[in-house]
Formats: structure tokens, sequence, C-alpha cells
């Protein structure tokens, strides 16, 4: 690849929807649509194309059928239709593979490219898509929980310095990072939208797609999920949380679908749309980087994520991070380690793990 090209990078406005490949559509929609209650905006026997409340294009989420659980596009909004040459053009000069798509190769969505990127990822670009009915207001259908769009991506690639330098190229800011006194980066967040994140970079083996966020507007429509799923006795759905990011300062929760795939609902995190907008970096000691109230990450968090496929539809093989491992670093289970300048490390604290 070339790392460094001369050409203009797309002008990309946010990231806008995400193509999920599951395995039993019924399962999926009764996740997707029955728990999260995201608005179905087409479906048949092969798809189904989602979208939130505040949202007016045709879908931020598919879900395709298919026999294996992987993730089959990440896509980006680009400010025009003439930005969608515009991005063909600079992976071709990155030397990546280039796929143009006409318009309806996704329903709703007119004509767009697809690119193998740098990491590994399926990643489109696309501004034409079809207008449907914004719910904003549409109380009678919101449920407690009701879900207003679509936030970030987060992705786990094995080299995150690598992948930061790659998203700066596009454009994209880094918000906050984690990294550690030997200047090792564990995590970066990068937005192009004037919010914490479009995309996140998660170290560890990849290409893997360690999660898709949506947001609400208040905290209790997250709690509703977690009452909603208790309800349902589906508790083991819920992963991590409800809690309070330190990254980011969001109120968030963790939710695997039926396949697996990770999903997070996520709520106030901060502006971040002036051009000074300081960076905020973490120790990755700091035990209330991930849960400001210093809660325990759970082991799969780190360690399970979603598989890729190629323009092919193949599974993409792992590249394995080489740079140390973050739950590798932090003491036992997150939230058992914190950072106290000059303060020996305690062999446990209250509620070691066994
Ligand atoms: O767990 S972190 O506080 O690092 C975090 C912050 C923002 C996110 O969107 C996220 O997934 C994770
Ligand atoms: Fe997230």
């Amino acid at each position: 690849m070339n790392p460094q090209p001369t050409s203009t990078p797309p002008d990309i406005i946010r990231a806008a929807y995400a193509e999920l490949i599951v395995t039993d559509l019924a399962e999926s929609r009764a996740f997707y649509v029955g728990v999260l209650g995201l608005v179905v905006t087409y479906e048949d026997d092969e798809a189904i194309y989602l979208r939130a409340f505040e949202e007016y294009l045709h879908h931020s989420l598919v879900l395709r059928l298919g026999p294996v659980a992987a993730l089959a596009a990440l896509a980006y909004r680009v400010r025009s239709q003439d930005e969608v040459a515009v991005a063909a053009d600079y992976y071709r000069e990155l030397g990546a593979r280039v796929e143009p798509r006409p318009a309806g190769a996704t329903r709703g969505v007119g004509e767009a490219v697809r690119v193998e990127d740098p990491l590994g990822f399926p990643v489109e670009f696309f501004y034409d898509s079809e207008h449907v009915e914004r719910f904003t207001r549409r109380y009678d259908v919101h449920g407690a929980g009701a879900i207003s769009r679509l936030d970030h991506f987060n992705v786990m690639t094995p080299d995150v310095e690598a992948a930061r330098a790659y998203h700066e190229g596009l454009g994209f800011t880094v918000s906050e990072d984690i990294q550690d006194a030997e200047g090792t980066t564990y995590a970066a967040w990068m937005y192009r939208k004037p919010t914490v994140h479009d995309v996140a970079l998660t170290g560890g083996d990849g290409p893997r797609l360690h999660h898709i966020a949506f947001a609400t507007h208040e905290q209790h429509q997250i709690l509703h999920i977690c009452d909603h799923l208790g309800a349902l006795r589906q508790s083991d759905k819920i992963e991590r949380g409800p809690g309070r990011h330190g990254v980011s300062n969001a109120f968030y929760l963790y939710l695997r679908d039926p396949d697996g795939h990770r999903i997070e609902i996520y709520t106030q995190d901060y502006y971040t749309g002036d051009p000074d907008n300081p960076t905020l970096t973490w120790d990755v000691h700091d035990n209330q980087r991930r849960d400001w109230w210093g809660n325990p990450v759970v082991p799969s968090w780190y360690s399970e994520a979603s598989a890729v496929l190629d323009l092919d539809g193949v599974v993409r093989p792992l590249v394995a991070r080489t740079e140390p491992a973050e739950a590798a670093v932090t003491i036992g289970a997150d939230g058992f380690s914190y950072t106290r300048e000059g303060e020996p490390i305690p062999e446990y604290k209250l509620g070691h793990q066994l």
C-alpha cells in the first residue's frame, strides 16, 4: 500500500451505516426490532434494513442473512455525490482494491464505492440515499428505550499507531487515546462529526469489528433496554455495563446480538467541533479510563469481536497484534488496578476476582 497518497481524501461527514451478516434473520429481528426498537425501512427473506428514530436516510444498519456472522461493510457518508469518485481515486492511489457500486447495489443507497482499506476492512463511501419518514416526534412508536441514531464504529486492528495515521490521512482527528509511559498506544477515538468519535481503534488481532454503537438521548432509555432484556430473561445479552465511560464520558451499555455481534448503546458524550479541540490521553494503568467508576471490564470485551469479510465475502485472516495487549498490562480484570503516582500497586483490592 502507498502510505502517503498525494490525492485529496474524500470529505467524510460521519459513520453512516453498517452491514452485518447474521445467521438467523428472525432471531436478529427479535433483538434489533423487538428489543432495541429500531424501525424497519424494508425487509425480505434475505435482509432487513433498519434505522433509528432521528434518521431519515433509508437505513443505518443492514442485517443480511448469511452462513457466517461477520461484518460486510462499514459505510461513511461523504459530503456530496462527487466525493464518491474522490474516494475511489484516493483508494486507487493507496493501492487498495476498489469496487464501484451502481445505484441500488444496496437497497436505498445511490452510486457508491466499496474498498478494502489498508487495515483490511470493507468500507463504503456514499452520498445519495433514499429519504424516508423521520420518526423524531413519533412518540406514538418510540419505545421507552428509543434509540436516536447510529453514532460510531469500533474496529480491532493490530497496529493502532498505523491505523491512527491512516485515519488522519482521511481527515479524522483524535479526541482521546490510551497510551503507556513507553508511548505504546492501546486505543484511539477519532472523529469527523463534532462528537468524540466516528471510529475507534482498539488494539488487538484484526481486522475484526469490535462494535457498532447507537446513541440515545437519555440514560433512562439505556436502563429500559436492560430492564426489557431482564423481563425477557435474556440478561445474557448484556455483556458490559451499564456504566459511565472514562474515555468519552458517555453513559454506556454493551450488548451481544444473537450472533455475538457487539452493539453499544451510548449517550451524552461531548462536542469536539472547534479546530483546537484538545486531545485527552489516558494512562493504560488508570482503572477509570474505561469505566469512570472503576468497574471491571469483562475479559470477553477485550478478547471477542466479529470476523470481517473481504469484498468477495470471504472471512479475512487475522494479523496478530505484536505490541502489548491492554488486558495483559492491567492487573487482573480491569478495575483492580489503579494509577496513583508513587503508590505501590496492591496485591489486590476489594472485590478481587478468584
Ligand atoms: O471503554 S472506554 O471508556 O474506553 C470507551 C469509550 C467510548 C466508547 O465508544 C467505547 O466503546 C469505549
Ligand atoms: Fe463505543
